[in-house]
């Protein structure tokens, strides 16, 4: 039972917070005011898992502004509601080596370089259904709100406090207006999107948020479909690649986590698969990323070995044991697979097993003991046994023993 044997991941998270607490670097944010009164000395962790569990550590329960880290989820929405290629002629998909806030506009074509910067965000909050600022806010609110599984609440102090300082970012959407990508007044867009970075979060919110990109768009607490599978996917790739404006590369090398920060103090980590980690801890480095939410992540990555490349050394066979049935030898192979047929797996076996077809006696592909085969690995299968032929007494020269179905994916409910 899992009171009886502790809670070793949250042991875990505490063990690195603690490690990394001294850390007094950096500042909270202070070009929106309100920012600068924040208790910098917070610092919580939380790990979501893909199967719904959360652990936590330190200050989990302090509430604050989601800020930037809300940026992928509101991709995730627009991609998920319009499609790739509709947001794609609003907002380019190339990391920008700039701080957050850049003056950031391809001058052929009008989009900002990404969608993790103010001026890509910005587009992407106007292309939220509704004419309104209210209405484009809903959704988003909607939207986020299914992602972290409960109700969120705008923190109006803060909203009032970038609303009467953004400048920077109406110019921004003043800039995407008149080149034609904002798909709303720029008015529109930067109300609807200062009250998208007003909603609070506590880290383990963004921890499961996070993990609703890991499990493929499913909320693994609530179990509810938030968005595509493909949405999901696309918007990991752009937080792996844009995430930490302009620390993006040096953090794909150190940590590997996909990840987007916000000046609020918070990140949010992706683990594609496998879990969801959300931190928070005010002060920031000179990007605007949280200084000990980098170090937490940095550690714990290091660690427990949680970088996406990692490499976890040669893979099972899928091959789990090949033998011949009836008396003299001479008849069937049969071939034992298990476990998870991803690529490499469907590539071994038709590798190692084609040429063990023949005349003589049927090859048994027996699929009993396979937990899933990949959907892009059942196209390496899905010629067998047509494609081989029959042996001279009339029997397919392979048989595929499949009583759960995995060669035909996950029966739908
Ligand atoms: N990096 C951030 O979190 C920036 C968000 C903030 N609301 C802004 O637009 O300036």
């Amino acid at each position: 039972m899992a009171a009886a044997l502790g809670d070793p991941v949250r042991h875990a998270l505490e063990s690195v917070l603690d490690a990394v607490r001294d850390r007094t670097d950096g500042d909270v944010a202070s070009y929106i005011p309100e920012l600068a009164t924040v208790e910098p000395e917070q610092l919580g962790a939380a790990l979501a898992s893909t199967h719904g569990v959360v652990h936590e550590a330190g200050d989990v329960e302090s509430e604050f502004t989601i800020q930037s880290v809300s940026k992928p989820f509101v991709f995730a929405l627009a991609v998920d509601a319009l499609g790739l290629d509709e947001v794609r002629r609003h907002v380019d998909l190339e990391p920008s080596g700039e701080p957050f806030n850049a003056i950031s506009l391809d001058e052929a074509s009008g989009r900002p370089r990404n969608p993790m910067i103010n001026a890509g965000a910005i587009v992407m909050t106007s292309l939220m259904r509704g004419d309104s600022a209210d209405e484009k806010f809903a959704v988003v609110r909607a939207g986020l709100e299914r992602f972290a599984g409960h109700d969120l609440l705008v923190d109006e102090e803060v909203f009032s406090s970038e609303a009467s300082t953004g400048d920077r970012n109406r110019a921004l959407a003043y800039l995407t207006r008149s080149a034609g990508t904002l798909g709303s007044s720029a008015e529109v867009a930067t109300t609807a999107y200062f009250r998208q970075c007003s909603l609070t979060v506590n880290a383990r919110d963004l921890a499961i948020m996070a993990a609703t990109l890991a499990t493929g768009g499913v909320n693994p607490v609530t179990d509810e479909r938030v968005i595509s599978e493909d949405a999901a996917r696309w918007t990991t790739a752009v937080m792996t690649s844009c995430g930490m404006y302009d620390e993006s590369g040096d953090w794909m090398v150190r940590v590997g986590l996909p990840a987007k920060s916000g000046v609020g103090g918070g990140i949010a980590a992706v683990q594609p698969g496998q879990f969801g980690i959300g931190t928070f801890s005010p002060r920031l480095d000179a990007r605007g990323n949280s200084v000990r939410g980098v170090a937490t992540l940095e550690l714990l990555s290091q660690r427990h070995g949680l970088h996406m490349l990692q490499h976890h050394g040669a893979s099972l066979s899928p091959i789990a044991s090949l033998s011949r049935e009836g008396a003299d030898g001479g008849g069937d192979t049969v071939a034992v697979l298990r476990g998870e047929i991803l690529f490499a797996e469907a590539e071994e076996i038709m590798t190692r097993l084609g040429p063990l077809v023949g005349d003589h006696g049927c090859l048994v592909l027996d699929f009993t003991a396979v937990t899933r085969v990949a959907a892009g690995s059942r196209k390496i299968f899905s010629a067998l046994p047509e494609t081989v032929g029959r042996l001279d007494d009339g029997r397919a020269r392979v048989e595929v023993r499949d009583p759960d179905g995995v060669l035909a994916g996950p029966s739908a409910g």
